[in-house]
C-alpha cells in the first residue's frame, strides 16, 4: 500500500483509486471565473478573532508544512461571511510550486499563483472534534490566501526562517505565539463556495473563503519553501517538497459567490 502524494505514481490523477470522493460533486480546488461569480450583497464581512491564539508547533507531514493551534476553546475563531457558526482555527499550511508560474490550488480566470495558504477551521458549535467535523458537510471553513512574489513579508519571515527545523517528513518543532492574522491582506474581499479538502481523504466538508487579495512575499522566502523535502531524513532518495497542489476540479453546477462588486 503506497501512500498518496504528488508524484508520477501517487499523484492527484491517481487519488480516485483509493479515495472515491475524488470524482465527487463538490471537489476543490476550482478555477474561479470572476465574470461567472454572483455578487451577494447579504454576505457579511469575514470577522477574524485570532488575538488570543495559541500556536503549538510547526511540522512537516510529508505533504506540506503546517502550524498547529490549541483548539480547546473559542479563543481563535473566524465568524461572519456565509458562516452560521464561529469556526475554530485548527492549523494552517501551504501549497506551492517548483517555480513561480505554478503552485496555487485555486486559479483565477486560469491564472495560477506561486502558492496558496490554507487556514483550516472547524465547527465546534456543532461537532465534538475536528475529525468529526472534517467529514460533515458544514464541518470546516478554510480561509485561502494566494501567495504572490513581491516585497519580503515580515510576519511570514519568522515562519520561513523556521523551515530549516522541519526539512524532513515527520519532523516537528516548537512554534509559539504566532498570530496568523499578520498573514492576512488589508482587504478581506472574498469568493465563497462549497467544496472539499484538496488532499485525501478529500472530504466534502469545506466552506471555502478565498481572498481576492494575495499575500506578498519575496522570491527568497518562496525559495525557502522549496528547500523542504517530502521524504524522511533516513530515506535514500531526497525529493524536494514542491508542486504539492491539486489542479482545479469540475464545478459541477456550483455557484461561486462574491462578497464584493
Ligand atoms: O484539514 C485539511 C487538510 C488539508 C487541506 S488542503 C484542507 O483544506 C484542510
Ligand atoms: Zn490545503
Amino acid at each position: 500500500h503506497h501512500c498518496w502524494g504528488y508524484g508520477e505514481e501517487n499523484g492527484p490523477s491517481d487519488w480516485y483509486k483509493d479515495y472515491s470522493l475524488a470524482n465527487g460533486d463538490r471537489q476543490s480546488p476550482i478555477d474561479i471565473q470572476s465574470e461567472q461569480t454572483v455578487y451577494n450583497s447579504s454576505l457579511k464581512p469575514i470577522w477574524v478573532s485570532y488575538d488570543a491564539c495559541t500556536s503549538l508547533s510547526i511540522c512537516n507531514n510529508g505533504h506540506s508544512v503546517m502550524v498547529e493551534y490549541e483548539d480547546c476553546d473559542d479563543k481563535t475563531v473566524i465568524r461572519g461571511g456565509p458562516l452560521e457558526f464561529p469556526y475554530r482555527l485548527k492549523q494552517f499550511h501551504f501549497h506551492w510550486g517548483g517555480k513561480d508560474s505554478r503552485g496555487s490550488e485555486h486559479t483565477v480566470n486560469g491564472k495560477s499563483y506561486p502558492g496558496e495558504l490554507h487556514l483550516v477551521h472547524w465547527n465546534a458549535a456543532k461537532y465534538k472534534s475536528f475529525d468529526e467535523a472534517a467529514s460533515a458537510p458544514d464541518g470546516l471553513a478554510v480561509l485561502g490566501v494566494f501567495l504572490e512574489t513581491g516585497e519580503k513579508h515580515s510576519v511570514l519571515h519568522r515562519l520561513t526562517d523556521a523551515l530549516y527545523m522541519v526539512r524532513f517528513k515527520e519532523t516537528k518543532a516548537q512554534f509559539k505565539d504566532f498570530n496568523p492574522s499578520g498573514l492576512l491582506p488589508d482587504c478581506l474581499d472574498y469568493w465563497t463556495y462549497r467544496g472539499s479538502l484538496t488532499t485525501p481523504p478529500l472530504h466534502e466538508s469545506v466552506t471555502w473563503l478565498m481572498l481576492k487579495e494575495p499575500l506578498y512575499l519575496s522570491e527568497k522566502q518562496m525559495e525557502k519553501f522549496r528547500t523542504l523535502f517530502f521524504s524522511g531524513e533516513e530515506e535514500g532518495l531526497r525529493t524536494r517538497m514542491m508542486d504539492n497542489f491539486r489542479p482545479p476540479q469540475p464545478l459541477k453546477g456550483r455557484t461561486v459567490e462574491a462578497s464584493f462588486r
